[in-house]
């Protein structure tokens, strides 16, 4: 999803342009990971203060009046009165509001807040940029609101939080002018707060302009107590979470890249195309990709208009799925009359390349997915292939039993925690526990066992994640292979560099005699993080 540039779009209320930088040159983060040395003034000459005022004796009292948790406090009428909130603040407040409240989904409910509000694509994109950017950086603002406010986000009215976490992220990771981040919050907090909690809001962001966002940072990392913390709290990430990306950039080698890779998923990934090969050319505007001998992304023109005009063919596609499914299709020629199938087909995208591959060479492909809404999302994406598709609804843990030995090749791409997408959803990495990781890890077992059992002899299974967590790729790899002598990993690295536009930047794979795994990255590759092996299935021991 493409996300606001720091243009903001109309200013409904006549008031001046919210900006502070020279226009249109692109991003303009300042939040964590970036930091940029352009900012202007705000009118006051210290910098250095928090909202707390200074006691009597030197110390910080926490701002007067409301922010403090109220249960059940309803807004008054009075309360309400005063200056409109810009439309697209209000889009993006009531999004992160139903994120933290009713568990929605940002990239769902979003297009459909901003649909409904009517908004000009400039406020869309700033609907977008002040939602996604404060829901994924919430860890590090609520260390900054603490901070300023000397009071533990907890202690703060969760509406009130919504309203400051929105105020940060103007403040330190846009260009909007810090009067305009501090007005409309304090409008905001005025219609969704109590009165006193407009005063706390606007001690607290004013507090919060008064220093440079590297001031800031400087301040968030001396208040960790570990190393850890800090870069959990820098980074904006679970601390569970940095120390699972740790362990396996370590298995890698390449533990020295924890901050690199922390700090991608913190930048909105870039929209990769694909264009389904013997089926749609890529278009003149096209600009080819790295790795993927069909990705491509678009320098210019209109991508709704590419798309619409390829009639499906032309799809968008994340260049790591992209190679997963070529590491299966292209790992071996294809022998007329192979059958294929996806486990784990929902929503379909790797499906459609997979059917796309096998029906250009005489084979076919079997689509399974076990939630019904997924099944016909499968069924929809395959729906642009002139040629009948099978797809079956099924739980595919007992796969094998239903189908034995009967795929030449099968992917399992298993539901896993997705970390390997965090820059993709914003609210992701707060709802995923270590919890998630023993649930899933029974079901990746049980379909791979399941997958095992379904494909011939002499077949091949790609076993995908888009994870990197080691329990979810290495450690379900190793538990298969020790499981079935008969089956073996194959080189997948080599595999992948003979289909690679460009040689990818690999860390050590599990290495399983001459088989390799291949683990991307998206601070060193752009794409997911997916995690790829290619097993083959010989001939089970009688
Ligand atoms: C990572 S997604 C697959 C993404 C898909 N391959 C694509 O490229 O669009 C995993 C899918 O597995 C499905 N799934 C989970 N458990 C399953 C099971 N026991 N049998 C079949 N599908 C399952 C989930 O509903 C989800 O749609």
């Amino acid at each position: 999803m493409s996300e606001y540039d720091g243009r903001p779009g109309g200013t409904p209320e006549g008031r001046g342009p919210e900006r502070r930088g020279p226009r249109g040159n692109g991003p303009a983060r300042r939040g964590p990971g970036s930091g940029s040395p352009e900012r202007s003034g705000n009118g006051s000459g210290d910098r250095r203060g928090s909202a707390g005022e200074r006691s009597g004796n030197g110390e910080r009292r926490a701002p007067r009046g409301g922010g403090q948790r109220r249960p059940g406090h309803a807004p008054s009428r009075d309360d309400r009165a005063g200056d409109a909130v810009q439309p697209a603040r209000r889009v993006a407040y009531d999004v992160i509001v139903a994120v933290r409240a009713d568990d929605a989904y940002a990239n769902l409910l979003l297009p459909t807040a901003i649909r409904r509000a009517a908004l000009s694509s400039a406020d869309a994109g700033l609907a977008t940029e002040l939602c996604y950017g404060s829901l994924r950086l919430r860890g590090y603002y609520d260390r900054v609101i603490e901070l300023a406010a000397n009071r533990a986000a907890d202690q703060i009215d969760p509406e009130i939080l919504d309203v400051l976490r929105l105020g940060v992220h103007q403040i330190l990771g846009t260009r909007v002018a810090a009067h305009a981040a501090v007005n409309e919050s304090v409008s905001l907090a005025r219609e969704v707060g109590s009165r006193s909690s407009t005063g706390f809001v606007n001690g607290v962001l004013r507090a919060i302009t008064r220093a440079e966002p590297e001031e800031w940072r400087e301040r968030v990392a001396a208040s960790a107590k570990t190393e850890d913390e800090r870069l959990s709290l820098l980074h904006s990430h679970p601390e569970w979470i940095v120390r699972s990306l740790r362990q396996s950039l370590r298995a890698e080698g390449r533990g020295d890249e924890l901050e690199a890779a922390l700090a991608a998923d913190n930048e909105a990934p870039k929209v990769t195309y694909i264009a389904l090969p013997e089926r749609a050319e890529r278009p003149a505007v096209a600009e080819a990709s790295a790795y993927s001998p069909l990705a491509f992304t678009l320098g210019g023109g209109d991508p709704e208009a590419v798309i619409r005009a390829a009639s499906g063919l032309i799809r968008v596609q994340d260049e790591g799925s992209q190679l997963a499914a070529l590491a299966l299709s292209r790992a071996r020629a294809i022998e007329p009359g192979e059958a294929w199938s996806d486990l784990c087909a929902g929503p379909g995208g790797k499906a459609v390349l997979l059917a796309a591959e096998a029906l250009n060479s005489g084979a076919t492909l079997l689509a399974n997915e076990v939630v019904p809404a997924r099944a016909e999302l499968v069924r929809r994406a395959l729906a642009v292939l002139p040629e009948e598709v099978e797809v079956s609804r099924s739980d595919a843990r007992d796969w094998g039993e239903r189908h034995p030995q009967a795929f030449t090749r099968t992917l399992v791409d298993a539901p896993c925690t997705g970390l390997g997408a965090l820059r993709r959803r914003p609210e992701a990495r707060w709802r995923k526990t270590p919890k998630d990781l023993a649930e899933l890890g029974v079901i990746q077992l049980d379909l791979v066992h399941s997958a095992v059992a379904g494909t011939a002899p002499g077949g091949l299974l790609a076993y995908v994640t888009c994870s990197p967590h080691i329990a979810e790729t290495r450690g379900v790899v190793t538990e298969i292979l020790r499981r079935h002598p008969h089956v073996t990993l194959l080189d997948t690295q080599a595999i992948l560099a003979e289909i690679t536009e460009s040689p990818l930047d690999l860390g050590e794979g599990l290495i399983v005699g001459e088989g390799s795994t291949v683990q991307l990255w998206p601070h060193r590759h752009g794409t997911d993080a997916m995690f790829i092996a290619l097993l083959r299935v010989g001939e089970r021991a009688s």
